[in-house]
């Protein structure tokens, strides 16, 4: 029996609430239990206002967790304060949807991606300035790019200048929200496919956040659905597009033709529901075409229904005895064209 894998970043009932209008509770992130393995990379899908990027954030304490922990290499980073924690975090890395917003507009490119070296790693002036040229030559902007500020790039660029940044310090984790959903569509599959060559080129680990399933086809090993703050299915990434066994991914797979999904388009009755009011029982069952009564009265557990394949669902679409696969099996990842 092959040992299992170690995650390298494991999450442990993390919650994220934050302050509502009328002193409503607004659950962002609920009690969130998740492994992703070095090496992988991990899709984060759902409809928008489903707690991804509040998800994302929370695991570099961008944004700060109420309750809940996260493991990285032995350490529960939630407990880090001052150095040890700056030395950590600069181990874990974020790309933004939008560079732009994130980018001092009145700095030279060479020093927006020198900082982290210089802040976080302790690097000379002058290593700094060598690795610089080399990572704007990596991302594919040259080191021309170095004297040059932020308004002078196109979208698809600045995002290049994004990605450089996030890499900086080195990091062994990164995630990536959105990271080209404000490009245009020829210019998103140039980014995918730079991503896909420094994952490889870097043995990067990566939560990458879209609500695009066919982007995340074309690099994620492993998917993660989310919903009203919740994880309700893990698959891997050809199990998961081979057939959901949650009722919403199926939806929101089926909301895909170009997929390649045979089957019927299915509508999601309604709107998300409130995050400060969810439903009682499985909180997708206002919204679900499966759903009996004991959907309204009883939360489904994330069990595993099949190795690698968890679901929190009473009446799952697979199988309980679907063909095993491995959470972090390396899995080929395709090239956009
Ligand atoms: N700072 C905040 N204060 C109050 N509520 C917030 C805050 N940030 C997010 N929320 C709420 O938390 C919920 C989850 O938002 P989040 O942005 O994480 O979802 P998402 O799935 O990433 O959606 P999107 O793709 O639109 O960003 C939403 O109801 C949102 O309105």
């Amino acid at each position: 029996m092959t040992p299992k894998p170690t995650p390298l970043l494991e999450l442990s009932k993390l919650r994220v609430e934050f302050n509502g209008s009328a002193g409503r509770k607004v659950r962002a992130v609920r009690d969130v239990d998740l492994q992703i393995y070095e090496g992988e990379t991990l899709g984060l899908v759902g409809e928008s206002g489903c707690g991804k990027s509040t998800l994302g954030r929370a695991m570099l304490r961008i944004t700060e967790p109420t309750a809940g922990a996260i493991n990285y290499l032995g350490l529960d980073i939630t407990r880090l304060r001052g150095t040890v924690f700056r030395r950590t975090r600069a181990d874990l890395q974020m790309v933004f949807q939008d560079p732009f917003g994130s980018l001092n507009p009145r700095r030279t490119i060479a020093d927006i991606v020198a900082e982290p070296m210089l802040r976080a790693r302790g690097m000379s002036r002058a290593d700094a300035r060598t690795a610089v040229d080399a990572l704007l030559e990596q991302v594919g902007l040259g080191r021309e790019a170095g004297a040059r500020r932020p308004h002078e790039f196109s979208g698809g660029q600045r995002q290049r200048i994004g990605i450089a940044r996030a890499l900086a310090p080195s990091p062994r984790f990164v995630v990536a929200d959105e990271p080209v959903s404000a490009l245009d569509v020829s210019i998103q599959a140039q980014v995918i496919n730079l991503l896909t060559d420094l994952i490889r080129e870097r043995g990067l680990t990566m939560l990458f956040i879209s609500h695009d399933l066919g982007v995340v086809r074309h690099i994620a090993d492993r998917i993660a659905v989310m919903y009203l703050g919740q994880i309700i299915e893990i698959a891997s990434r050809d199990d998961f597009f081979a057939g959901p066994a949650h009722p919403y991914g199926e939806a929101l797979l089926s909301s895909v033709p170009s997929l390649g999904s045979a089957r019927e388009r299915i509508e999601l009755a309604g709107e998300l529901p409130d995050p400060a009011a969810p439903p009682p029982g499985c909180t997708f069952h206002t919204r679900c075409r499966y759903a009996i009564d004991r959907c309204t009265v009883e939360a489904p557990e994330l069990r595993e229904v099949a190795p690698g394949r968890q679901v929190r669902c009473h009446l799952p679409l697979v199988p309980l005895s679907a063909a095993p696969s491995s959470p972090a099996a390396p899995v080929t990842k395709g090239t956009v064209a």
